[in-house]
């Protein structure tokens, strides 16, 4: 695919759903692109339909109005070429199968055959630093090494694109900065399609290439913002710039404004 094409494209997605009192109109119009390789993060205020968006991309709720497209194919179900992390990992993994079978089950499911499989999740958990834990079991690991297992599942998978909801939400603050640098390093090393949903304004900066940002319920696209931070970035020094404390005013500033309900022209 030439580099310009969009690998996502949604347009004018609408979402309404209808609530015990009448319609709720949670998303407005949101269309954005996101090309293959990018690393965009999706930002804004609390119960601005940021979980709505991610089920109408991931083909688990019908939008209202408007369209999803994966590679050319408008997404109807959940798509063979995505794969999604969650914040919960104590429930996306399984507790009576080892991180071993654990990370090979979607290859299972899609028919791998054993020897690719096991090479295939022998890599994945090598490249999340869990390379020694194949034969232990969720419950024997940390919040932050589960997370790292259900991260290794999704990259085993090759998505063409891992969307990442929330996923450091329940972790502490040092594992969540290690967690992040992972995100990072699995992005520059495998060259997945990263789309990371996140409430944290300073997350999203640092991780993202862009950051998009939602206005308050009914939701648009507030604002679409290129973050030119170096690509080696790092948690001392990257957060000391005085670039990345420009960046994150930007944002904050545009999140009080959606919380406020004023809405602006996305620009980048
Ligand atoms: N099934 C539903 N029926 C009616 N209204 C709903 C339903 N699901 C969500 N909503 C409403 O749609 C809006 C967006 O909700 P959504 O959960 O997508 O927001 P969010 O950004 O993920 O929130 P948070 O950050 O707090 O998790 C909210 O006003 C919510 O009350």
């Amino acid at each position: 695919m030439p580099e310009n094409t969009p690998l996502l494209s949604v347009r004018d997605l609408k979402k309404t759903y209808q609530g015990a009192s009448g319609p709720v109109e949670a998303i407005g119009s949101i269309s954005f692109d996101v090309r293959p390789g990018e690393l965009v993060c999706i930002v804004g205020p609390s119960g601005c339909g940021k979980t709505t968006l991610l089920k109408c991309l991931s083909g688990l709720l019908p939008p209202t109005a408007g369209s999803v497209t994966l590679d050319g194919a408008e997404v109807t179900a959940p798509p063979k070429k995505m794969a999604v992390v969650f914040q919960e990992y104590g429930r996306s993994l399984y507790p009576w199968l080892t991180v071993r079978d654990n990370v090979g089950l979607p290859l299972k499911a899609r028919g791998v055959p054993r020897r690719e499989r096991l090479a295939a999740v022998e890599r994945a958990l090598a490249e999340v630093g869990l390379g020694h834990a194949l034969d232990t079991y969720p419950w024997q690991l940390s919040g932050g090494m589960q997370q790292r297992v259900a991260i290794a599942r999704a990259v085993a998978y090759e998505p063409e694109i891992l969307v990442m909801d929330e996923p450091f939400a329940a972790v502490d603050a040092q594992t969540r900065a290690d967690l992040e640098d992972l995100v990072r390093r699995v992005w520059q090393d495998l060259g997945v399609t990263v789309l990371f949903v996140t409430h944290d304004i300073d997350e999203s900066v640092y991780l993202g290439e862009r950051v998009l940002m939602l206005s308050s319920s009914p939701t648009v696209v507030q604002q679409d913002l290129a973050i030119d931070l170096p690509a080696a970035r790092d948690q001392l020094t990257t957060r000391a710039m005085p670039r990345f404390t420009a960046l994150r005013t930007q944002v904050y500033e545009q999140i009080q404004r959606a919380k406020r309900g004023e809405t602006v022209a996305a620009t980048s």
